[in-house]
């Protein structure tokens, strides 16, 4: 028998043998309250919501109408714009390919930013190989882009611009209502990676000029495996779809519809529009006590925008400490090297070179990215491990020692081999 639902889900993060969980952004706990809603769908109201001839088919149909009214809501879209996906990744895949090939004959020349998530950047790269030309931009070393530099990248050929709204290592927010009114202007599409900033950051669809937009559920409390594209209707945007079959979503996207997780990802989306003003306040209040807990160590370096960023999100470097050593050191909290997110690789994280940070800092980087579980305890818990543990690691490291007696180590000749 499993244990009540309650105690799975939240008892599990405070248990005192399971690390405190401090990486949000890599996914969230899905909220008891959404797993609640989810469960009838997986039981009894089975129905398939394109099933037109009985009951079964219409209470399922009903429920993925109002999910998509709660997802349309919180970013103040119609719900006629939502395309129910699996997620950011296929979210991504779909916005980018989809648009690049319905208007390829419009122009071939794509222009996203360096510190893009790979679902951007791979898509990108895939349409390169196919006879698109790209442009990579350089943010500025706080993580942002400039619009200035955004427009100077145009060509008569650009059909398409993607900058995402939340990066997901640093968590800084890019100037995306400015770079809509850019694309407007220009007539060039524009699509945005939303992943990390739903529940985060107000988004407002009506307002904004934004022409696509990613979502995924399980970033936001919801579950894992579905997501939402915003496709705008006025003006209208074309999508070539990726994927064929029974032409569900206006033949956007085939598929039969994960009810399920469509309900859980509706009714995560209402807690956050209810919630998020009270929820952005307590979290940003905990995330500043960790900021100022472990500036108290020497040598530590913020990495991104500390004023564009969300308020869960804290990436730090410690110099003179490896980042993979220190890691295995805190394994009492969980939390992501600056790289670890993209792939298991130890390279350092591409998103913090792009940012001109050296190879060592970049290695030496953790992502804390705290939410709604998060307590006062865990903080102050955190800041005492890392404090610890950082001294320790930095007692065995000749590097510090060199650096406490004032040799500046980047004038160091090394021996060749
Ligand atoms: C910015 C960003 N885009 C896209 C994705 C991929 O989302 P999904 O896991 O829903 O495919 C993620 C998740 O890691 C992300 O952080
Ligand atoms: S946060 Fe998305 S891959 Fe790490």
């Amino acid at each position: 028998m499993n244990a009540p639902l309650e105690k799975s889900l939240i008892d599990t993060l405070k248990a005192p043998h399971f690390p405190i969980y401090m990486d949000y952004s890599a996914t969230t706990p899905i909220d008891p309250r959404v797993a609640d809603k989810m469960i009838p769908y997986l039981r009894e109201q089975f129905g398939n919501p394109a099933s037109r001839s009985h009951m079964y088919g219409w209470s399922a149909e009903k429920a993925v109408e109002d999910a998509r009214e709660q997802v349309a809501k919180l970013v103040n879209a119609d719900s006629r714009e939502i395309i129910w996906t699996s997620g950011a990744t296929e979210g991504n895949n779909l916005a980018i390919k989809g648009a690049a090939n319905f208007y390829k004959t419009k122009g071939k020349h794509i222009i996203t930013v360096k510190t893009e998530h790979k679902a951007v950047l791979d898509v990108v790269r895939e349409l390169e190989r196919q006879g698109f030309e790209a442009t990579y931009l350089q943010p500025q070393d706080n993580g942002l882009i400039t619009i200035e530099q955004l427009e100077a990248a145009i060509r008569p050929d650009t059909i398409l611009i993607s900058v995402m709204l939340v990066n997901n290592e640093i968590g800084v927010i890019q100037p995306i209502e400015e770079i809509g009114e850019l694309c407007r202007q220009k007539g060039i599409i524009f699509h945005c990676d939303a992943a990390q900033a739903t529940g985060k950051v107000v988004i407002d669809l009506e307002k904004w000029k934004v022409d696509l937009m990613t979502f995924t559920a399980h970033k936001t409390y919801g579950p894992k495996g579905v997501g939402a594209l915003y496709v705008r209707r006025k003006p209208r945007v074309r999508l070539e779809a990726q994927m064929h079959g029974g032409g569900h979503e206006r033949g956007l996207r085939s598929g039969t519809l994960p009810t399920h997780q469509i309900v859980g990802m509706g009714a995560a989306f209402e807690i956050a529009r209810e919630e998020m003003d009270e929820e952005i306040v307590r979290i940003k209040a905990l995330r500043d006590r960790l900021a100022t807990g472990l500036q108290t160590i020497e040598e530590v370096y913020v990495n991104g925008d500390m004023a564009h960023r969300v308020p869960h999100n804290l990436n730090v470097s410690f110099n003179y400490v490896e980042g993979e050593s220190l890691i295995m050191a805190i394994k009492d909290i969980a939390v992501s090297s600056g790289s670890a997110c993209t792939s298991a690789s130890l390279e350092p994280s591409y998103v913090l070179r792009a940012l001109g940070r050296s190879d060592e800092l970049a290695h030496s980087s953790i992502r804390f990215t705290i939410g709604r579980f998060t307590t006062e305890e865990d903080i102050d818990f955190t800041i005492e491990l890392i404090k610890t543990k950082v001294a320790k690691l930095r007692e065995l490291s000749p590097l510090w020692d060199m650096y406490k007696d004032g040799i500046d180590i980047s004038t160091i000749q090394w021996a060749a081999h």
